[in-house]
């Protein structure tokens, strides 16, 4: 009798250890959920005939339960669709789940039992499969909960349960760990790829030249507000420097290590801004094939430079407004909400206060945006700082170039402070580029300045006021004081006004204009 009894406990362990093995073999290489479903489904059905009523896994929070995977054909009268069985969210204060998160061992509910004292939806669900018995285990690997696992059988044996339900919870957190990974490497290469788009605009954050009064102040607001978390509005033409700003205002705030993400609102069509600031889920929008995320959250702990901001469309502007708000963002086709801590640093050359008054712009946003404005001076009223600006971007194109330019030539200083500079410094560093690359010695004698650019661009004056005599000895007060008195040769004001100098030699005359008047 003992020999018996000694015999079918060892074919009882030579059993288990068989189901085990096979177990073992089907799901050991498993690397996505799909596979894992189906190695899982099928061998229940063929070496158990057990059938898998519902794998859940826990939510971040420990609390909800999410259904994870199920074999789809089990209760598919009773709840058709998919997503009526996704939705079946249970938390673990759910009687069966409580019973099931309590317990060591795995639990086994007898259904007709159940049917009789609780009568409960998942009794009348596992009455429908037509087994005997449900069997329920906790998923744990080491002290972390992974889920749940819900059998439907006539008799299982509680050992083998456990077995499963171990290589069950390993190749669950395998899976889960391998979704992370490839979510964290699609991220970063997403950032890697803004990153190169970076660097190649990029030359140097920090050296911001000009030291004249108008920068100062510049700069003095740029300190008040840099360590703050408040957003800053950037005024200014175009080529003034606002990226620049925007960049050294980043670098000197405690979010420096963290790289500053640039949306360019005036390059993107109205359709895909959204998609770009925001991120789409997968299918989303015809196109979207893979899930995408936006620059908000890319920006995430760092800083969001949003140039050009008035020439956003309207229907974005109310999406922004809404984020800067709440400081959290709906994904493009997503119904989750992300919570996002952005600093926003806007810029434009546009008048504001004048877009809204024609209702291009947003006054709500407009006021989120001006906590803060800095407004930078076109290069014409800080002609202090153009000596400095000029050899700044002669050395810097002697790097690239190769060259070794060691001077300017007083004329073609002369040159540059006699030009109106519509383009800003963009355009004066446009110019020495240029002339960096025409020099062949170690001095920049002339920089190629567009023709009457400068008088095009002079300012408007009340000329109904004025004689026609009075104009032209103003116009000619004003290049002479533009070239700092040189009347002839290059970078005079003859040049300037496209004369001979002999003809504003007596034109001067003829005006009565002194140096007391170009002095002055
Ligand atoms: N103060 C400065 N010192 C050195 N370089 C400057 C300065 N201001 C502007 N620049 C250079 O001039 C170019 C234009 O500057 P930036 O792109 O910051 O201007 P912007 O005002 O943002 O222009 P836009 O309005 O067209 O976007 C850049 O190469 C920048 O490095």
């Amino acid at each position: 009798m003992a020999n018996i009894l000694a015999n079918e406990a060892l074919e009882k362990i030579n059993h288990e250890q068989s189901v085990l093995l096979q177990f073992s073999n089907e799901i050991a290489g498993v690397r996505i959920k799909a596979d894992l479903e189906c190695a899982v489904i099928n061998v229940l059905r063929d070496v158990l005939d057990t059938k898998l009523a519902m794998i859940h896994t826990f939510d971040d929070d420990g609390f909800g339960l999410t259904p994870y995977m199920s074999d789809t054909s089990l209760f598919k009268d009773v709840m058709p669709s998919h997503d009526e069985r996704v939705a079946i969210k249970l938390t673990i204060e759910e009687p069966y789940t409580a019973r099931v998160v309590s317990s060591k061992e795995p639990v086994v509910f007898n259904v007709e039992e159940e049917l009789r004292t609780t009568n409960s939806l998942f009794a009348q669900l596992w009455k429908k499969v037509g087994f005997q018995n449900t069997y329920a285990a906790l998923l744990r690997v080491g002290n972390t909960n992974v889920g749940t696992l819900w059998l439907l059988a006539d008799y299982l044996d509680p050992a083998v349960v456990k077995g499963i339900c171990s290589q069950i919870s390993m190749a669950i957190a395998n899976i889960q760990a391998n979704e992370k990974l490839i979510l964290y490497k699609q991220q970063l290469e997403q950032e890697n790829v803004y990153l190169k788009e970076q660097i190649k605009t990029i030359y140097n954050f920090t050296e911001i030249i000009g030291n004249g009064p108008q920068m100062q102040k510049v700069y003095q607001l740029m300190s008040l507000v840099a360590e703050s978390n408040s957003t800053v509005l950037i005024l200014g033409e175009t080529g003034t420097g606002k990226e620049l700003i925007a960049r050294a205002i980043h670098n000197a705030s405690p979010r420096k290590d963290k790289l500053m993400i640039k949306v360019n609102c005036a390059a993107m069509p109205a359709n895909l801004i959204e998609s770009e600031l925001f991120g789409h889920e997968k299918g989303a929008f015809t196109g979207a094939t893979e899930r995408r995320i936006g620059k908000f959250e890319l920006a995430n702990n760092s800083t969001l430079f949003l140039d050009e901001i008035g020439e956003m469309p309207l229907e974005a502007q109310v999406k922004l407004l809404r984020v800067i708000q709440e400081r959290e963002l709906e994904r493009v086709g997503g119904k989750d909400t992300v919570k996002v801590n952005v600093r926003i640093v806007a810029a434009t050359n546009r008048d504001l206060e004048e877009e809204v008054n024609a209702g291009r712009f947003r006054s709500d946003l407009f006021y989120r945006l001006n906590v803060f404005p800095i407004l930078l001076p076109p290069l014409r009223e800080r002609m202090e700082d153009m000596e400095a600006l000029a050899n700044f971007f002669v050395s810097k194109y002697n790097k690239n170039t190769g060259k070794n330019i060691t001077r300017i030539s007083p004329k073609a200083m002369q040159q540059l402070h006699s030009y109106l500079w519509p383009g800003n410094v963009r355009e004066l560093e446009h110019l020495i580029e240029r002339s960096v690359l025409m020099t062949t010695d170690n001095l920049l004698r002339e920089v190629y300045l567009p023709k009457k650019a400068d008088t095009q661009n002079a300012p408007e004056e009340n000329i109904f006021s004025k004689t026609l005599e009075d104009m032209e000895r103003t116009f000619i007060i004003s290049a002479l004081k533009r070239c700092k008195g040189k009347i002839s040769g290059a970078g005079g004001a003859a040049e300037v006004l496209d004369i001979p100098g002999n003809t504003l030699h007596s034109k001067m005359k003829k005006l009565d204009i002194t140096k007391a008047d170009y002095f002055s």
